[in-house]
């Protein structure tokens, strides 16, 4: 039998008890004088106790002891391009295209998630409750002993290459290749893996990840609620007795040294909780009559910022699907874009640029930076016979795109040496084709 066990739901209130110890929820309160086995209750929130109930976040949880038993955080110093400095680099407006980041190196030390946070990009300040940060992980060894968790927001974790076992407070999940996960802010969760490993993460400091809106599209469509998964309570019956656990505090890394697991949760009940979705379940709306839609159909998450419709960061995926616009460009347009568009890419290739933007790999187009399709695709699809197509068939890119403007990191733009300098070419034998005939005339 599987050691995962999913609950399904988005935004739901769930309870959930570790199947070997039945009855270990309080019934009808939340602190009762003593807890079910004598476990300490405590709080975690996720907004502010007073947020409007539609956005109002908390669990409790059930554990053998509280977190607040550890020793002093001290620096980390074990996660060397992990950053929250946007000024490290001049300004950079130019269209960036990664090759696919390094994976660890096979010998040696070997690294893992926390160790292999790698920084690209980002905006913004987490003292402020306001931004975003774009890093690359990379790593090759399982957490052992230790836990990782973020003070600064939410992470959305992107696999590209190696499947991840994450043990949460509330529970374990596997997270392979096109699926994806959130852990909200400040729960707790450690990675295992199987080899080197490699994926996307978008941080996301002012709020949290939310289905959007569907609008006229109706009450089903695009990712459904009921396909999300929130693992089911576990705890380590394990005695560990030197745990360490990091925190990501204001952009640094801390670890503090305590004598219990912090994965001691028997039971939980609430609404703040860890999910993963399977990319593959994505219903795709899309013009069936004539060009090309804007990819906000493609979202599946949105952190909304304040401002109606303007996301701090949508993840936006590009699936698999049926292509049969009428007297169409099919492929996207000519851009430029008052959002920041980062994009990674998971499986295949990408329509609007075959070649160059590999699996692995990434491109940022920032705030008004023009970008589109390169040569190749546009003379392609200017000239294709324009017949039922099945586009992006075994691919999946996506994107990150943010309201906010991106500066990229030294790591991202030096040290990891994947920048390609020739990206620009891809546009620069495009024919000016203008041309007056007389039917025009
Ligand atoms: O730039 C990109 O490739 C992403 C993108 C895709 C699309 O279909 C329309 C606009 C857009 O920015
Ligand atoms: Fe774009």
């Amino acid at each position: 039998m599987s050691k995962y066990k999913y609950l399904s739901g988005f935004g739901s209130h769930f309870s959930s008890e570790d199947e070997r110890y039945p009855n270990s929820l309080p019934v009808g309160q939340n602190s009762p004088q003593v807890c079910p086995y004598k476990l300490y209750a405590e709080q975690l929130s996720g907004s502010a106790f007073t947020a409007p109930r539609t956005e109002n976040l908390r669990t409790w949880l059930y554990r053998k002891l509280p977190s607040a038993v550890h020793q002093p955080f001290k620096p980390f110093k074990g996660a060397t391009y992990l950053k929250q400095n946007w000024d490290e680099q001049p300004p950079n407006p130019n269209q960036l295209r990664w090759k696919p980041f390094d994976l660890p190196p096979q010998q040696g030390r070997k690294t893992t998630f926390v160790e292999g946070l790698h920084t690209v990009c980002g905006a913004g300040d987490a003292r402020a409750r306001h931004g975003l940060a774009i890093h690359i992980y990379s790593c090759n060894e399982s957490m052992d002993s230790s836990a990782f968790y973020n003070s600064d927001g939410d992470f959305l974790i992107v696999p590209q290459q190696g499947d991840l076992d994450i043990t949460t407070e509330l529970g374990r999940m596997k997270v392979a290749p096109n699926e994806i996960c959130v852990i909200p802010q400040g729960i707790r969760f450690a990675v295992a893996v199987n080899g080197a490993s490699r994926g996307y993460i978008l941080e996301v400091y002012d709020g949290h990840f939310v289905l959007p809106d569907l609008g006229p599209i109706g009450a089903n469509g695009l990712a459904n609620a009921r396909d999300f998964e929130t693992p089911v309570a576990w705890f380590n019956e394990q005695h560990i007795e030197d745990f360490q656990v990091i925190s990501k505090f204001q952009g640094s890394l801390f670890v503090a040294q305590q004598n219990h697991s912090v994965f001691d949760v028997v039971a939980w009940h609430g609404n703040y909780v860890p999910y993963k979705y399977d990319l593959s379940k994505f219903m795709v709306i899309n013009s069936v009559s004539f060009d090309h839609c804007d990819p906000s159909i493609f979202t599946v998450l949105t952190c909304p910022s304040l401002r109606p419709g303007t996301a701090i960061a949508d993840f936006v995926i590009f699936p698999p699907r049926w292509s049969v616009q009428e007297h169409t460009f099919r492929p996207p347009y000519y851009h430029r874009n008052c959002m920041s568009e980062f994009m990674g890419l998971i499986l295949g290739k990408y329509e609007a640029k075959e070649d160059g933007f590999a699996a692995g790999g990434a491109t940022l187009h920032s705030i008004m930076t023009p970008h589109g399709p390169d040569v190749k695709c546009f003379e392609g699809a200017s000239n294709a016979k324009l017949q039922p197509e099945r586009i992006a068939e075994g691919t999946q890119a996506f994107m990150f795109e943010s309201s906010l403007s991106l500066a990229v990191t030294k790591w991202g733009e030096e040290t990891c040496q994947k920048l390609d300098a020739a990206y620009y070419e891809c546009w620069q034998s495009l024919k000016d084709n203008f041309e007056i005939n007389k039917a025009q005339k």
